[in-house]
């Protein structure tokens, strides 16, 4: 009887975005079950749940020195290794909790690894993503001995060149000329369910604006197209930095917001900046 009324507990949650990539951020610290993937679903649904594009959730610290942990569930309840929207929510929630101070840098660590985090300001922050990893083995992209700059698959008859990356989480990266009418819910679906990528892909299509701007559309594994895909954008940056077609530094403009890549070098890490806000905080009667 005592386990019926705690499993009907409402639930605390706190929602946020990042450039309209939206969460639910649920608290777990203290060693708290994560949701399974049907409460993910039921969380995320945009009719009987609270609705948001992911589940994140505040763990304890997996390395010395971080102030917490982070675990991604996307909407349709499969988890995730990375987050870069998540991240810098992630990072907020942290201070406004009192857990990290807003005005030092501090760590948080994810199921990719630890990030360092700078506060910004007025809900800025900087995450570095770590270093994009472009060996298909480690993506998982089959059927490529070695990284290419472009690859070619034949999908259904659909002929598509993309450039592929790990940042943490697997994308394609595929470059168009107006991003307005790129088939993002055509191609993005066919690719995802390519058996070419196992794990699926986060499927991008990017716009060279210029040397330090970009365009850029995300049809997210797991949701679908979203407002703004973080990790996309690193991994935006990093194919159209590898191949020369713009500089170290870039905006990333989505249709939710704008995200700032610094990626020095090939051997260096690169980061991600941009904005976090909480949007409510509520009780979900499940
Ligand atoms: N929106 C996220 C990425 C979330 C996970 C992704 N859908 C996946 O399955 O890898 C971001 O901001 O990076």
């Amino acid at each position: 009887m005592a386990e019926a009324v705690a499993a009907r507990a409402p639930l605390r949650f706190s929602k946020m975005h990042g450039a309209g990539n939206d969460f639910v951020v649920l608290d777990l610290r203290g060693g708290v079950a994560p949701p399974d993937a049907e409460l993910c679903r039921r969380l995320a649904d945009r009719h009987i749940g609270v609705g948001c594009d992911q589940i994140l959730t505040v763990e304890d610290p997996l390395s010395a020195g971080a102030v917490a942990s982070y675990r991604i569930w996307n909407s349709d309840g499969s988890p995730s290794q990375q987050c870069g929207n998540g991240a810098r929510c992630i990072a907020a929630w942290l201070v406004r909790d009192g857990a990290a101070a807003a005005g030092a840098g501090f760590a948080v660590d994810s199921p990719t690894g630890r990030h360092a985090v700078t506060p910004l300001g007025e809900g800025g922050f900087r995450i570095d993503m770590g270093r994009p990893e472009f060996d298909p083995a480690r993506i998982p992209l089959r059927g490529y001995p070695s990284r290419q700059d472009q690859y070619v698959l034949d999908v259904h008859d659909t002929v598509i060149g993309f450039g592929a990356v790990s940042m943490g989480n697997p994308h394609a990266v595929i470059e168009v000329d107006d991003v307005d009418a790129a088939p993002v819910e055509t191609i993005g679906p066919m690719l995802q369910s390519s058996q070419e990528f196992p794990e699926s892909a986060n499927v991008g299509f990017a716009q060279v604006v210029a040397s330090d701007r970009i365009r850029l559309r995300v049809y997210e594994r797991g949701v679908g197209e979203t407002l703004a895909c973080g990790s996309g954008a690193c991994a935006a940056a990093a194919v159209l930095m590898q191949r020369g077609r713009v500089g170290r530094e870039v905006a990333v403009q989505l249709p939710g917001g704008e995200l700032r890549i610094a990626w020095p070098e090939a051997e260096a890490t690169l980061s991600m900046a941009g904005p976090t806000a909480f949007v409510f905080e509520g009780e979900w009667n499940r």
